[in-house]
């Protein structure tokens, strides 16, 4: 029997600030929810506005912070001081603000080439699941693009199709910077749980093809085999749905 098909959870609120609100409280549930039954809580970030409203929501939430590991649904191949990395915003925005430390982000290594990156970065992965044939995250955090991205996973791309490694490697993203590593969609299709956060009128439309008409654009394309799929919209970004 295949397995069970996930169901997909909509959530519209009002404004930008529900969705921040209704994020964090999804967060806090899960996270709680996996410490208790496992002592651990394993996240993916994606960057964008995902970064705002993980930042604006996280510092009130109530949960066992130092059972948290934050790892990234993609990253942008560059140092740690740009202003394109991820990494470098989720920390100044929660290192400080909760009681999260650097330690606890797996991070890419962005002095290595691409290609090696995210073979390294997999390796990090595999570190934190092992003996899994592909790692299970508790919650994934995920953003959708003007073109229906999510993640560094991008329509027509090759990567769509990747189906063998965890962690690819990009070098001709549409979405600057052009070098990126990426969760591939077995890795993203096995979350217990993938969350799509967004707000504003400038996201529905690609709302419109991809929840109301089921174009299979990438953010179409994520559907965990076992896990839950919840978009979080506020009413503007789900005004043609
Ligand atoms: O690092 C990135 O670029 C992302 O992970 C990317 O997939 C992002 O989530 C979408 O482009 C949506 O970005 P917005 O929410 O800012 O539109």
């Amino acid at each position: 029997m295949s397995p069970p098909v996930s169901k997909i959870v909509r959530k519209v609120v009002e404004n930008e600030e529900e969705v921040i609100r209704e994020l964090g409280a999804l967060i806090e549930k899960l996270s709680n929810e996996y410490i208790n039954e496992r002592g651990r809580f394993n996240i993916g970030l994606s960057g964008g506005s995902m970064i705002k409203f993980v930042c604006s929501g996280l510092p009130s939430i109530k949960t066992t912070w130092e059972k948290w590991s934050l790892f990234f649904c993609d990253e942008r191949h560059v140092s740690f001081t740009d202003d394109d990395s991820t990494y470098r915003l989720y920390r100044e925005g929660l290192v400080g603000n909760t009681p999260l430390t650097e330690e606890q982000f797996v991070i890419i290594n962005p002095d290595l080439d691409v290609a090696a990156a995210a073979k390294d970065y997999e390796e990090k992965l595999r570190g934190s699941f092992p003996d899994s044939e592909w790692p299970s995250f508790d919650l994934l955090l995920l953003g959708m693009g003007p073109d229906g991205h999510t993640a560094s996973l991008f329509p027509g791309h090759e990567l769509l199709e990747e189906k063998s490694i965890w962690i690819a490697a990009i070098s001709d993203s549409p979405k600057p910077p052009p070098c990126r590593v990426t969760m591939t969609f077995p890795v993203i299709n096995n979350a217990k749980c993938c969350v799509f956060a967004m707000a504003g009128q400038g996201k529905a439309d690609m709302v419109k093809r991809i929840l109301g008409d089921g174009e299979a654009l990438p953010s179409g394309m994520v559907k965990p085999v076992r896990g839950e799929l919840i978009w979080i919209l506020d009413k503007a970004a789900a005004s043609k749905l």
